[in-house]
């Protein structure tokens, strides 16, 4: 029995909702490209739990849905509002809070497709909802209840800065979301998978992935990105400290891809994205910091910039905090994490998978006094 270190180009499961082949991404076989130019972020979702995309009339109705259910209970308002805000991660935070949703569930531990597809709803509504109370209560603020007739995209700006975003804010948040949605057997979505694969409830698959994204290797790095272009500060010092962290061995967040070999498709969304928008905020900095990295690091390691990368610059520039990039990843990300979660329980078996044993061989056992 041999293993392959981190399961790479294993194929652990069949699934019908997002592929990845020859560095084209497509949700249920649409291409990124047009669903990202085309599509709402309501829309994509819709297409990831149904496995096509709605008419006018039901995206109408699944957007209706998503804004009846998007208020949270008071008590987790007040649970958040209990925290030592200076130490506590917004990703800690929102995993928390996401455990705690099911408590308030009557149906949470309820097995069957339909309340599946409820639970789904609601944790795919209220989850912003989190995200964007946390923010405001951190700063001293009240949280700021949905609107019921602004997007998705739109009511998780409007809910974190307390005022209805512009036109071209509410566009490439959308975009943003709808990048971050789906992507195959990435390490949080397996999470969830092998989490319900024991029959365990929609709660548990989302908090167990919630907390693999959190980590630097996966949707952790975009805040990371953006510490590091703050720490680079000038355009100048872009390389020079680049080099500096490839001498001492240390990896670029943003940088890499365990599948993408020549480039991840939607980076290139993210970077005009931020082209765009640091040109209306003046700094444009960031991107040509960004783009420098980019080349330099392609050149130098034939490495790609994945989806972390430039959507840090963009976030930055849309105002928001560092620390809130990650939960944002997780706003978009649940989506996906519900398809897959719908799709296991659909044709479920346990995932258990073996380990190559090289430990000790046999060993004679030698009492605790003797020892
Ligand atoms: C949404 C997402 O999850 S996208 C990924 C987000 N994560 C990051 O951006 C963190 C930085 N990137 C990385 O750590 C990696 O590229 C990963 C985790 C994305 C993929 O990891 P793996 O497929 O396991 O590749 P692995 O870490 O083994 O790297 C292979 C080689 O490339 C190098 N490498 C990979 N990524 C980077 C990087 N970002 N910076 C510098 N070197 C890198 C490694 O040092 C290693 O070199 P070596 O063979 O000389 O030792
Ligand atoms: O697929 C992966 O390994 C990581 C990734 O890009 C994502 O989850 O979006």
């Amino acid at each position: 029995m041999s293993s392959t270190k981190g399961l790479e180009g294993i194929v652990a499961t069949q699934s019908s909702i997002s592929s990845i082949i020859d560095d084209k991404l497509t949700y249920v076989g649409y291409d990124i490209d047009d669903l990202t130019e085309n599509c709402s972020f309501e829309e994509v979702v819709y297409l990831l739990w149904n496995l096509k995309l709605p008419t006018k009339e039901e995206l109408d109705a699944f957007k209706q849905e998503i804004a009846n259910e998007m208020e949270v209970p008071q008590g987790i308002i007040d649970h958040l509002k209990s925290y030592n805000l200076d130490s506590v991660h917004p990703m800690a935070a929102l995993r928390t809070a996401v455990s705690m949703l099911g408590l308030y569930d009557d149906e949470a531990d309820e097995m069957n497709e339909d309340a599946n597809r409820r639970k789904a709803l609601r944790l795919q509504a209220k989850i912003s909802t989190i995200a964007t109370a946390f923010a405001r209560i951190r700063n001293g603020k009240e949280p700021v209840a949905p609107k019921k007739d602004l997007s998705f995209a739109g009511n998780f700006l409007y809910m974190l800065n307390g005022k209805e975003p512009e036109a071209i804010e509410e566009e490439a948040f959308n975009k943003a979301l709808v990048l971050h949605a789906d992507h195959e057997l990435n390490a949080s979505t397996f999470t969830s998978r092998v989490c319900v694969a024991t029959l365990s409830d929609v709660y548990s698959g989302v908090t167990a992935a919630i907390g693999a994204l959190k980590g630097p290797l996966h949707g952790g790095a975009n805040e990371r990105v953006m510490q590091m272009l703050s720490e680079i500060g000038e355009e100048e010092n872009a390389i020079p400290y680049i080099k500096e962290k490839f001498a001492n061995k240390e990896k670029i967040m943003g940088m890499g891809h365990r599948v993408y070999e020549n480039g991840d498709p939607r980076a290139k969304h993210l970077r005009e994205m931020s082209r765009q928008l640091t040109e209306i905020t003046g700094e444009t900095k960031w991107y040509n910091m960004s783009v420098k990295i980019e080349d330099f690091i392609k050149e130098e390691k034939g490495l790609p910039a994945n989806v972390d990368f430039y959507s840090a610059s963009v976030y930055h520039s849309l105002g928001i905090d560092h620390d809130l990039f990650t939960p944002i990843f997780a706003v978009s990300r649940v989506s996906g994490w519900l398809a897959h979660i719908l799709e296991q329980y659909s044709d479920n078996r346990l995932i258990r998978p073996r380990a190559e044993y090289v430990g000790p061989g046999k060993q004679q056992f030698v009492s605790l006094e003797e020892r």
